[in-house]
């Protein structure tokens, strides 16, 4: 199936892969790149007020000359200067250049001040006065969105959140939990194991899957994503990635192919977990042999460590230490 639009529970519909303008900067350069996506075929712009390229990405819409209703437009609510919700996105409606956004959110948990509830109310205004056809949020937990889901009126269209196949297995509950209120999700930064983490787990079948169906590795990424039933947001400064991109929706993954990521995806996971605890024991270790050091070196025992300090101990903590950083190493 090729890229295609998603039904919103507000009965509005989504195109399920979108043009990201987070790294683009500012200036014309930036206004360049969302040129070039259009022209390519996007026709689903993602920016936030936090970006500081929402009047850019404006000025491109403009010379694109498209019918307002043949792009789809999505801004978040950051908390930029400390402006509330309804200034804000008066604002970013001028940047862009537009009367309204199709998908407004907010950008994070912790911008939803001075509460989640209080928060989502002046979004349900900013609904209700036309200035965005559907809210929803970013970033928010299942605990979030069970504080939201409490006391709101309308529920959020959409929750975008960090999903690749590292985190897949520790997202996999919240986008249960979201699709079980029937809240789409909106993925981004799908593409770490290239741009963040080459040389991982998820290298193998990517490029395996790669080579069998002749397209690139980033293609794969995004037709995984795809096939996890989530709006795709992504980004590139090349003309030739974003047509790559596009095309990345006619591929269909097997449920093989999927599994095979996502299982690659949780040992990449283990092992960084498993680096996280060497590098805090090491860490560790490393500051008791240099407190062991330095008080066997000026022969004194401080009383709040009640410990017998030798050289011996301080020679234990710094083989510990070694040891966990050659595990480190390792893994
Ligand atoms: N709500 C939120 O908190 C967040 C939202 N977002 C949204 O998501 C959008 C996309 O985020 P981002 O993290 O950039 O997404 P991606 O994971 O899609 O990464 C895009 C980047 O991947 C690079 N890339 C593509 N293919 C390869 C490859 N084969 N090897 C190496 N690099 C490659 C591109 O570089 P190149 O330009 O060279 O092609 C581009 O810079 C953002 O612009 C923003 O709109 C992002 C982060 C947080």
């Amino acid at each position: 199936m090729p890229w295609d639009v998603i039904k919103l529970n507000d009965g509005t519909s989504i195109p399920n892969i979108a043009f990201g303008t987070w790294t683009l900067g500012n200036g014309q350069q930036s206004t360049d790149k969302v040129d070039q996506a259009i022209s390519v075929g996007f026709n689903h712009i993602d920016t936030a007020q936090s970006y500081r390229n929402e009047y850019e990405a404006g000025i491109a819409i403009k010379e694109s000359g498209l019918d307002r209703n043949d792009l789809y437009i999505t801004t978040k609510y950051s908390g930029l200067n400390g402006l509330d919700i309804e200034t804000s996105i008066n604002n970013s409606l001028n940047n862009l250049g537009v009367k309204y956004v199709d998908l407004y959110l907010i950008h994070h948990p912790r911008l939803a001040q001075p509460d989640i509830p209080t928060a989502w109310k002046q979004m349900e205004k900013v609904k209700a006065d036309g200035l965005a056809k559907s809210i929803g949020v970013s970033n928010f937990q299942i605990a979030d969105l069970e504080i939201l889901l409490a006391s709101a009126k309308v529920k959020p269209a959409a929750n975008q959140i960090l999903l690749h196949p590292y985190v897949v297995g520790r997202q996999t509950p919240l986008i249960q939990y979201a699709f079980d209120n029937n809240i789409a999700i909106e993925a981004y930064s799908v593409l770490i194991p290239l741009t963040h983490q080459p040389g991982g787990p998820v290298d193998g079948p990517v490029k395996d899957i790669a080579t069998r169906l002749d397209v690139k590795p980033e293609q794969v990424l995004l037709a995984w994503a795809k096939a996890k039933g989530v709006i795709v947001v992504t980004s590139s400064s090349k003309k030739e990635r974003l047509e790559g991109y596009l095309a990345a929706g006619d591929i269909d993954l097997t449920p093989e192919d999927v599994n095979n990521i996502d299982n690659a995806g949780a040992i990449g996971a283990r092992r960084m977990t498993a680096r996280t605890v060497i590098r805090r024991a090491a860490i560790a270790a490393l500051i008791v042999a240099v407190i062991f050091g330095i008080c066997s070196y000026m022969g004194f025992l401080p009383s709040m460590f009640l410990l017998h300090i030798s050289q011996s101990n301080a020679l234990i903590a710094t083989v510990v230490f070694f040891i966990l950083l050659a595990l480190k190493l390792y893994f």
